[in-house]
């Protein structure tokens, strides 16, 4: 199984793309998480938590406004986390064994910004780290998103340093050019790391 992670908005979404064209089953975590956030019993205990601020008007949890709220305040992510976490951990676990247990299946990927903060490391046999220029990341994100560097920098801060997670990939992928560009390091990475055609990481 590989691990993707990475500097935020440097295109580990995109890279998973990259992946999953070459034969990999792509478990996107960030999306795990959304769905955390439609179960009844997630939504009841943070609106106790936060209130009606963190509702929008369709009934649906305004994931802005959490972000607001938790990447401002260690204590009000733990809490978060805590919420969401058990709920990640199962769904996490549930589609990696489906994944390997299909032959269809070259191998696994699993894209979780924060795979190592979450102690998912041992999980996976090789991992990719995603990385671009802060000022180009920036440009995509306020693109994507919307955001602007004060909610980058408070995402950064929520997560182990650049360095540390750099130390423990075995790979960085620079996606500072094209998409193509990237894709010829993903394939490189995955004829390095990756044995479809025999033992399944
Ligand atoms: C705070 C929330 C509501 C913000 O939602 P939003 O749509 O704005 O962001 P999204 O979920 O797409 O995440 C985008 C990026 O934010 C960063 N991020 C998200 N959660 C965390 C976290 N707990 N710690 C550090 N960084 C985080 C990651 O780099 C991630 O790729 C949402 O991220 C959330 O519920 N987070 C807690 C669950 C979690 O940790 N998910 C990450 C994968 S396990
Ligand atoms: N090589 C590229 N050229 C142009 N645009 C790109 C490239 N790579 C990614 N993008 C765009 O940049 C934005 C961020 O990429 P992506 O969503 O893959 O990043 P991410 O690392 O998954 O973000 P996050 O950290 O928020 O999860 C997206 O809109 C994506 O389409």
């Amino acid at each position: 199984m590989v691990g993707l992670i990475g500097a935020i908005g440097a295109g580990k979404s995109t890279a998973a793309r990259c992946f999953a064209g070459r034969g990999g089953q792509v478990i996107d975590a960030d999306a795990l998480g959304h769905d955390a956030l439609r179960q009844p019993e997630i939504v009841a205990a943070l609106m106790k938590r936060w209130g009606e601020r963190i509702v929008r008007e369709d009934g649906s949890l305004d994931r802005r406004e959490i972000g607001r709220i938790v990447f401002a305040d260690r204590n009000e992510r733990s809490a978060l986390e805590t919420t969401v976490f058990p709920y990640i951990t199962r769904r996490a676990q549930t589609e990696i064994s489906a994944a390997q247990a299909n032959p269809d299946v070259g191998f696994v990927v699993l894209d979780a910004a924060v795979l190592l903060e979450a102690g998912w490391g041992d999980l996976v046999d090789a991992l990719a780290y995603v990385d671009a220029p802060r000022e180009m990341r920036l440009g995509r994100l306020a693109a994507r998103s919307g955001w602007d560097e004060t909610e980058l920098t408070a995402r950064e801060s929520a997560q182990w340093s650049a360095e540390a997670k750099k130390a423990r990939a075995d790979t960085v992928l620079v996606n500072d050019g094209s998409r193509e560009d990237l894709q010829a390091q993903v394939d490189r990475f995955v004829a390095q790391f990756c044995n479809v055609d025999g033992v399944r990481l």
